[in-house]
């Protein structure tokens, strides 16, 4: 089996008006489509960011592909290295971290990985998760994630979400969820309304869900002063306060005095970033993620990085489609050292925008891990073109929540004043 070629689709999908420490989303999410096609008339998906310079990254790889055997990984770690090694392409809002060198050739790496498994798969008549090593659970839970959010985007109908700018908003919008996915944990995204709101959200959502394990994640906006009296107020309350102040440093002296395990998705994003947080004991989880570590192998390798260093490991997710999440549910069900329920962005995706032809549905808060081949998706071409025809329209061309806050609601001070835009 040899690549024949490789098509990288951009696309836009509706998107709420969810609020977090840098802004709020816009109308539209990005994403990339990548199709590996191979000369068995076979195709592999991968599904990654859709900024601009991420794309013309992907782009510049996909056109290098030709002539690959999608089970030779090594070979396309070579040839991405070769193409994209000491570039860097970062993101505008700095929600997942620095975007340096190491972490961009991750990135790029990480759609096309995922698609040389599904075709392997596929080849072979297996499960991603049978490539990966076998799964170890046939069922993955997933946490409900929690956004404070406005009724709706300025200019915009409202959604059937409606607003949630305080703690009871915030539980009404946890038992919408839980209703509909089932959801048995859930997780806050904070640094948006003042601390002592997210504080009384948690106790709220702690009262009306017995029992739910709870996570809180300000994206490192609190300073230590505030994330230390935060820490204490939830004491016995979370399973783990998520980056609540920036960098391994800040996270170590947090972690001397904290209650409860400090998790993070934004200072160890790469490996250089796991060696300098090892020794400070700054992390007690990790959030994982494929779309940045390098896809599915190289995630693997950080839960055992991880399990031998006595840190926990949960999954990181933005706003995505059906082609990662079938990534997410293979590498989860194929790694053992995975010790929390894994974050999701869909249910803030409407039902009909997808990719793939048929729904994911969740029950009880979790995924049944596909036996057929490969990922276990199939591409819907329909769908493809009318969410690349909306990502040409949308006009938007990089996730910008930072500069959208500014331009819709410019009296609106995170951390201090959140309320509807006028
Ligand atoms: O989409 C968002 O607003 C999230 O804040 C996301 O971008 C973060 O990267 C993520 O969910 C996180 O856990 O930090
Ligand atoms: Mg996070």
């Amino acid at each position: 089996m040899k690549v024949t070629s490789v098509v990288v689709t951009p696309v836009a999908f509706a998107d709420p008006p969810l609020l977090n420490a840098v802004g709020v989303h816009e109308p539209y999410a990005l994403r990339a489509v990548v199709e590996v096609r191979t000369d068995t008339g076979a195709y592999g998906l991968g599904e990654s960011y859709g900024d601009s310079a991420h794309l013309e990254l992907l782009r510049a790889v996909a056109d290098d592909l030709p002539g690959l055997d999608p089970f030779d990984l090594n070979e396309l770690s070579r040839r991405v290295h070769a193409i994209v090694g000491g570039r860097v392409a970062r993101d505008a809002h700095g929600l997942i971290g620095e975007g340096g060198a190491a972490k961009t050739v991750a990135s790029v790496t990480s759609p096309f990985e995922v698609a040389c498994h599904d075709l392997q798969g596929k080849h072979l008549g297996r499960p991603v998760s049978d490539l990966l090593g076998g799964a170890t659970r046939d069922r993955i839970d997933f946490c409900g994630y929690l956004f404070a959010k406005w009724a709706a985007h300025p200019g915009h109908e409202p959604d059937e979400w409606g607003p949630a700018l305080d703690p009871a908003g915030l539980v009404a919008q946890a038992r919408l969820l839980a209703d509909r996915f089932g959801f048995r944990s859930f997780k806050l995204k904070g640094g948006v309304l003042p601390p002592d709101d997210e504080i009384a959200a948690i106790h709220a959502l702690r009262e009306a869900f017995p029992g739910h394990p709870l996570r809180l994640d300000p994206n490192a906006s609190w300073n230590p002063e505030t994330a230390a009296r935060v820490a204490d107020e939830l004491t016995g309350v979370l399973e783990y306060l998520e980056d609540p102040v920036a960098g391994i440093p800040a996270m170590a002296d947090l972690a001397r005095i904290a209650p409860m395990p400090l998790a993070t998705n934004m200072c160890v994003v790469t490996w250089e970033h796991l060696t300098e947080a090892i020794p400070a004991r700054a992390v007690g989880v990790l959030l994982g993620d494929h779309h940045f570590w390098g896809g599915l192998k190289a995630t693997q390798h950080l839960a055992t990085a991880c399990h031998h260093f006595g840190i926990g490991m949960s999954m990181h997710s933005n706003s995505h489609l059906g082609i990662s999440l079938a990534a997410m549910v293979h590498l989860a069900a194929a790694t053992p050292a995975l010790t929390h329920d894994l974050d999701t962005h869909w249910p803030w995706k409407r039902p009909e925008d997808d990719v793939v032809t048929t729904p994911w549905s969740f029950v009880d808060g979790a995924i049944t891990v596909p036996r057929t081949p490969g990922l276990g998706v199939d591409l819907d071409r329909d769908a493809l073109d009318r969410l690349h025809r909306q990502y040409l329209e949308c006009g938007l061309t990089r996730r910008d929540d930072t500069g959208y806050l500014a331009r819709v609601a410019p009296d609106v001070w995170l951390r201090e004043d959140v309320h509807e835009p006028a």
